[in-house]
């Protein structure tokens, strides 16, 4: 038996940079990983992902070309080698700066291998015990793959596999419409596979409002992508040597090849959590307050495993929070953290607080801006007028509530509210802002003088 001051148990984006910290305080660490260093974000998500996404915006911007008289004597092909070669370049990059930066801590014993709670204070790995008084799970999550009836029997895609494609697909059939399913498809669609996107919900990403899935729809379909929503009693059958797809009764897509993108489950269930009696809800996500801390004292569960955030920035978050709450006496909460995220379509959707619609749910007195992408200056300079921004606010309390940016630059652009709703701002603070011309951000003091109830 080792014991140590701290083990952390999967080394996604939090776990390991907490481990850094007690290391370089002089504590004795163990950092438990079964794969690779980073995690999802590094290997097989963020990173690896819009690095493709570069690719299949490099490849749109060359057909487009001659719009901007830019003339290109020739076919545009796709070369999949070289763009699955740029993403694993970025992905091992990354992981050999983190394993050369983790491997400096003395006081830090990298250990690869799966980690077992023997009870609330002891881990199993490789047959080897160690205690500590605190452990940080930090596990993830992996994709879903739901019973569809024939799913064994046909070859399919996760957005993990699908990485490790060089060649075109013929046609992409992707199952599921929100944030991975929407990515790849854009993205195969623009390496020049015909692509299909069919989703269960009414509409394509249902977390959003009506107007924002209705011109992301819009978008993708403006590039060939085919949607069908409000599908049902999906069944999976060989066709040659691709895919059938059955749904909604008699509808039925033919693919080359089958992408499911419906969702991940929290890496929970063979963690030995019942053995320390550590508390999941009933979707596998491990319970936690408002401090990272499960039900079992000295047990903490950070990142996608606690179903409270599910993107890097949140799992990061995780660690701002435990860190300065263990090891500089603060008292940082779950709860203050403002929910922003993006969504890397081409244009991206930069999105942060309330929806439209959650906001009127809230019963608050709201007030809504919005203004299409078509009449801001610089997406027209751009060339880029997909979109619009839309600013949602309290009329009482003159707080900025959410905000969508979809529109070139989304994704960015939306950090000028991110800022002003972290710092309390009201929004009649900003209006008199005096920002960069030609920007998308520079519609921003407008939008808030614009401001109506609905
Ligand atoms: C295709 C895709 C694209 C994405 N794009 C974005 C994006 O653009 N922006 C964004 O913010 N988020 C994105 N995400 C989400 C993001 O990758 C995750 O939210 C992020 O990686 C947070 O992960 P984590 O820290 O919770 O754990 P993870 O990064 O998932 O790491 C968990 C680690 O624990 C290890 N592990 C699990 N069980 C054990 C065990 N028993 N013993 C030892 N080790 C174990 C795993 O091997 C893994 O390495 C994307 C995800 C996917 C799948
Ligand atoms: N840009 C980003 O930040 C980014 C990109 C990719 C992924 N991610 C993260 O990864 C997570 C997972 O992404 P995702 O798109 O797989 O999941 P998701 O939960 O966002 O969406 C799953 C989709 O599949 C559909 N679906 C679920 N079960 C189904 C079923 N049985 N049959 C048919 N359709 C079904 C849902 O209606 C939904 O539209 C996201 O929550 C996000 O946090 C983030």
């Amino acid at each position: 038996m080792t014991e140590y001051d701290a083990i952390f148990i999967g080394a996604g984006q939090a776990g390991p940079f907490l481990a850094a910290r007690m290391a370089a305080d002089g504590q004795k660490v163990a950092l438990i990983e079964r794969k690779f260093l980073g995690g999802t974000c590094v290997n097989a998500g963020c990173m690896p992902t819009k690095t493709l996404v570069a690719s299949a915006h490099a490849a749109a911007a060359a057909r487009r070309a001659a719009s901007f008289g830019v003339i290109f004597r020739g076919p545009i092909d796709v070369d999949m080698t070289v763009v699955k070669a740029r993403a694993e370049k970025v992905t091992l990059d990354a992981r050999k700066a983190l394993t050369e930066w983790l491997g400096s801590f003395d006081s830090m014993s990298v250990i690869y291998g799966h980690a077992l709670l023997e009870d609330q204070r002891t881990v199993v790995v490789n047959s080897e015990k160690l205690t500590a008084p605190r452990i940080f799970i930090n596990v993830g999550a992996r994709p879903t793959i739901p019973a569809f009836p024939g799913i064994n029997e046909v070859d399919y895609f996760t957005s993990t596999s699908i990485l490790q494609l060089c060649s075109v697909p013929e046609h992409l059939v992707v199952i599921g419409g929100s944030y991975i399913g929407l990515e790849f498809a854009q993205m195969y669609r623009r390496f020049g596979a015909k692509v299909t996107v069919i989703e269960r919900g009414p509409r394509l990403l249902s977390r959003e409002d009506d107007d924002v899935s209705c011109a992301v729809e819009e978008i993708l379909r403006s590039e060939g992508v085919a949607t069908h929503t409000s599908a049902s009693g999906f069944s999976f059958r060989r066709d040659g040597d691709g895919v059938e797809v059955r749904f909604s009764k008699d509808t039925l897509v033919h693919g080359s090849h089958l992408l499911l993108a419906v969702g991940r489950t929290p890496n929970t269930d063979d963690l030995g959590l019942a053995s320390a009696g550590v508390r999941i809800d009933d979707r596998g996500f491990i319970e936690v307050n408002d401090r990272l801390e499960t039900s079992v004292a000295g047990i903490w569960a950070l990142g996608d495993c606690n179903g409270r955030g599910a993107f890097t920035h949140t799992s990061y978050n995780d660690y701002e929070i435990s860190a300065a709450n263990l090891l500089d006496g603060d008292n940082r909460k779950l709860s203050d953290r403002i929910p922003a995220y993006a969504l890397y379509i081409d244009p991206p959707l930069g999105r942060v607080g309330m929806t439209e619609d959650e906001a009127r749910r809230s019963g608050k007195s709201i007030l809504v801006s919005a203004r299409p992408m078509s009449r801001v200056g610089r997406a027209v300079e751009k060339g880029e007028t997909a979109g619009f921004m839309k600013l949602i606010a309290d009329a009482d309390t003159k707080q900025i509530l959410g905000a969508s940016v979809l529109g070139v630059g989304g994704d960015e652009v939306i950090h000028g509210i991110i800022d002003a709703k972290t710092a309390g701002i009201p929004f009649s603070d900003l209006k008199w802002a005096v920002p960069i011309h030609p920007t998308v951000s520079e519609l921003f003091p407008t939008l808030i003088r614009d401001l109506r109830p609905m």
